[in-house]
């Protein structure tokens, strides 16, 4: 098989660098069709679904291709915006902010493109364009805080399926968390502060992350521990206590324990305990998407009032705020300069 190279490759031409930003993938559209080619693609992948081939081959066809993707569907339209899907609207603007800080601040020679690790756009697509461009110093950022297994590896091997037909290969540093970098602690503390600034001070705030089977940690994903530290830092940041401040894993899928305390459990709990305001943050979503909007801000909200709590609100993802396209540059920075 001859080996690809960059169309209009010149020997004498001035190298680029290219960034490439990624994070997971939504739908095309609120349909089930088009759910159930993403939820295709997207529990296809081993790293997300770890269970023998041909057992989870004959549930993934048999039963939850034909169950998921209409439900998910009405799920998907009640947060569709006239931008289309939530996520992919905030992360075309953060990968547009970020590519005018950074042209401003290192030149014209850095190309930013956006990815998605399931559906559009590709990994193959992004990474062909940087190429396109002459980019031979690549800078991948997943927009997944904390690292796991799941998400994190998953788009390295996307990266790499893509790259084992390449030619020429760039000099690539693929950031693989920044679930403590201070620019990050940063930006969720100032956020917190700004929205309590505006609305007041809940009697708890909740930090839930999108969950992953117990088992994955036990065989040394990292994940559960970024997030714990992630959390420890916004609580010291904030001035706030263990009480005041605690951690909570959502979006189980299947049958099997995922990591706890779940997040609509502890709610009903402090529901039931007479607490009486809970604001809830999501710092492992870099946009916000169905797993906030409406999973948090519409599902588990009922859940805290239903059992008896007052006030439940959502505190948005960092988006594309200032602060966060600023340390997403920083991070970018850091890395592009070597230090
Ligand atoms: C089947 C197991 C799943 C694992 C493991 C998992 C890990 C994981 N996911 C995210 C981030 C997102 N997940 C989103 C949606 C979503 N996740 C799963 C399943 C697993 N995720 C499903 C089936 C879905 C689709 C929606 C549904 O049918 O419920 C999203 C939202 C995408 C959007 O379009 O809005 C994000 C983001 C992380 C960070 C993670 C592990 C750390
Ligand atoms: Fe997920
Ligand atoms: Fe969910």
């Amino acid at each position: 098989m001859p080996y690809s190279a960059q169309s209009n490759f010149d020997h004498n031409s001035r190298p680029k660098t290219g960034i490439l930003l990624t994070n997971l993938g939504t739908p095309d559209a609120p349909t089930t069709k088009a759910l159930r080619t993403y939820l295709k693609e997207f529990l296809s992948d081993p790293r997300v679904v770890e269970q023998p081939r041909w057992l989870w081959w004959l549930i993934l066809n048999g039963i939850i291709l034909n169950v998921r993707p209409a439900k998910s569907a009405a799920a998907y339209r009640s947060v569709w915006s006239e931008d289309g899907s939530p996520l992919m609207a905030i992360s075309r603007r953060q990968r547009d902010k970020i590519a005018v800080l950074l042209q401003q601040r290192l030149g014209d020679d850095i190309h930013v493109e956006l990815a998605m690790r399931y559906g559009n756009p590709s990994i193959r697509s992004g990474l062909e364009s940087l190429r396109e461009k002459g980019c031979r110093k690549l800078f991948v950022l997943p927009l997944y805080p904390q690292y796991s297994a799941t998400t994190t590896a998953s788009t390295f091997d996307a990266i790499s399926d893509v790259m084992n037909s390449w030619r020429r290969i760039p000099a690539l540093h693929f950031i693989d968390s920044y679930h403590d970098h201070p620019a990050y602690i940063d930006a969720l503390a100032a956020s917190v502060q700004t929205y309590w600034q505006q609305h007041g001070q809940p009697e708890r705030l909740l930090v839930s992350f999108h969950g992953i089977p117990e088992r994955y940690f036990r065989a040394g994903d990292p994940y559960p521990c970024h997030c714990r530290k992630t959390v420890r830092l916004l609580r010291e940041k904030l001035g706030l206590n263990e009480e005041q401040v605690q951690l909570s894993f959502q979006s189980r899928f299947g049958r099997e324990p995922w990591m706890q305390p779940y997040t609509d459990e502890t709610l009903k709990q402090w529901g039931k305990e007479g607490v009486n305001s809970v604001d809830v943050i999501c710092p492992g979503f870099a946009a916000d998407c169905l797993e906030t909007l409406e999973e948090i801000a519409v599902e588990n909200r009922d859940y805290f009032l239903e059992a008896g709590g007052h006030q439940f609100r959502y505190i948005p993802a960092l988006n594309d705020s200032d602060a966060h396209i600023e340390a997403l540059a920083r991070l970018l920075i850091t890395a592009i300069n070597g230090r």
